[in-house]
């Protein structure tokens, strides 16, 4: 460990969190913008400072009182098995650092009063399936990468990545798990061959069970992670992809170009507002709707996020998610199904919102939480719902 190398960097680490203003964009662009304002920084500086910077946030909203390198230090702890950081600042921690999970957490309980349950937004209001000390714990770790193999595409895809000796899991028939990190762009030969898709996504796939001929709605489509997954599987379906943002579905259109899928239809929809005025009488066998939400079974990915959520905005998806509801369902033909789907592990934006939908008229086929932490995964919520004739 070099003493006086260290003490820069971490002195870079502490300008670095105060010139962050939360909120205001993720961390991963806000660290792109701040090592190009500061050139001087190396490779090694700029890996370092990222790590610390993630691994930071991933105390969330645990231990506030306690000053930035102090926080740092019990967050590398946690995360780490090995830390410049915490050898330099508390060489006391620094021994038990190859300790179990449940081990450190034992021991800041008892030395800092630290209790992992403060780390996590409003952990009280999580659904009722999730293992919250497994939850909490999954936090600590970065996820998985996870691809989604196309259809016919899975020997090149296999025999690349082992001709470049790159390590990955096989999950089924389509889905790979690799670290992150994994580079893979420089492959020419794996150009269109997937889709980076995390694993609990892919499983929510299982529930759609479209038939070829079927007219099918992504509501809240974005860049079509779902609707890509929806045409692989059932090629013969077909497929209207809407969003409020318009530049989102300019990225569906070059990611659905890539996958040689044409016969589409697109539109711009607003689902706060009635969608019949651009839908007309339109109804559909089946409608995908992934709804807004507060993405909170990814924050292992955004750690950042954790800081900065608050009752108040988990009302405000709750009241965005019935509202969009509301209006989808006028456009599902009766006995055909609603997907439901969330990235949240709130139980207001899961179970409850399958209650408030059970009273618009729909009766639920199938419901469940896509346990991601068990897998170094999103966490994600998915139901099938029925509409029940009139
Ligand atoms: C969870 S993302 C969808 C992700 C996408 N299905 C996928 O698999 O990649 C939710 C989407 O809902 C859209 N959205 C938010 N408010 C909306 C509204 N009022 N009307 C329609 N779409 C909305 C957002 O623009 C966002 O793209």
């Amino acid at each position: 460990m070099n003493e006086k190398r260290l003490s820069q960097q971490l002195r870079s680490f502490e300008r670095l969190l105060d010139t962050y203003v939360k909120g205001k964009e993720p961390l991963s662009r806000f660290l792109t913008l701040f090592f190009k304002e500061n050139r001087q920084m190396g490779s090694n500086d700029r890996r370092t400072l990222s790590r610390w910077s993630y691994n930071y946030f991933r105390l969330g909203e645990g231990l506030p009182a306690l000053p930035v390198l102090e926080r740092l230090t019990i967050a590398e702890y946690l995360c780490c098995t090995e830390s410049d950081v915490v050898a330099l600042l508390d060489p006391a921690l620094s021994h038990t650092i190859t300790e179990t999970i449940d081990g450190k957490l034992l021991l800041l309980a008892n030395r800092f009063s630290f209790d992992v349950h403060e780390v996590f937004p409003l952990i009280a209001h999580v659904s009722a399936d999730l293992d919250t000390g497994l939850f909490l714990k999954s936090l600590f770790r970065q996820p998985k990468l996870f691809l989604r193999l196309r259809p016919g595409a899975e020997s090149i895809v296999l025999k690349c990545l082992e001709r470049n000796q790159i390590n990955y899991e096989r999950i089924g028939r389509s889905c790979l798990a690799l670290e992150n990190g994994t580079k893979l762009d420089q492959y020419e030969e794996l150009r269109g061959m997937y889709e980076v898709q995390d694993r609990s996504s892919q499983q929510t796939g299982d529930y759609f069970e479209a038939k070829a001929g079927e007219k099918w709605w992504d509501a809240c489509a974005a860049s079509g992670g779902k609707s890509l997954l929806l045409m692989q599987t059932y090629p013969g379906v077909n497929l209207l992809v809407s969003d409020v943002r318009s530049s989102i579905l300019r990225n569906l259109d070059e990611r659905f170009e890539k996958a040689a899928i044409k016969d589409y239809r697109r539109k711009i929809i607003d689902l706060t507002k009635d969608p019949s005025i651009i839908l007309g009488n339109d109804t559909f066998d089946g409608i995908i709707l992934d709804a807004p939400c507060s993405g909170s079974g990814t924050w292992g990915r955004t750690p950042e996020m954790m800081q900065q959520f608050s009752e108040g905005k988990l009302r405000y998806f709750v009241d965005l998610q019935r509202r969009i509801l509301q209006n989808v369902i006028r456009h599902l033909k009766v006995n055909k199904p609603l997907i439901y789907i969330t990235c949240s592990v709130y139980g207001a934006e899961n179970e409850e919102q399958v209650a408030f939908a059970e009273k618009l008229g729909l009766r639920l086929e199938r419901a469940t939480l896509l346990k991601g932490y068990e897998n170094r995964a999103d966490t994600m919520f998915v139901a099938r719902l029925i509409k029940n004739p009139l």
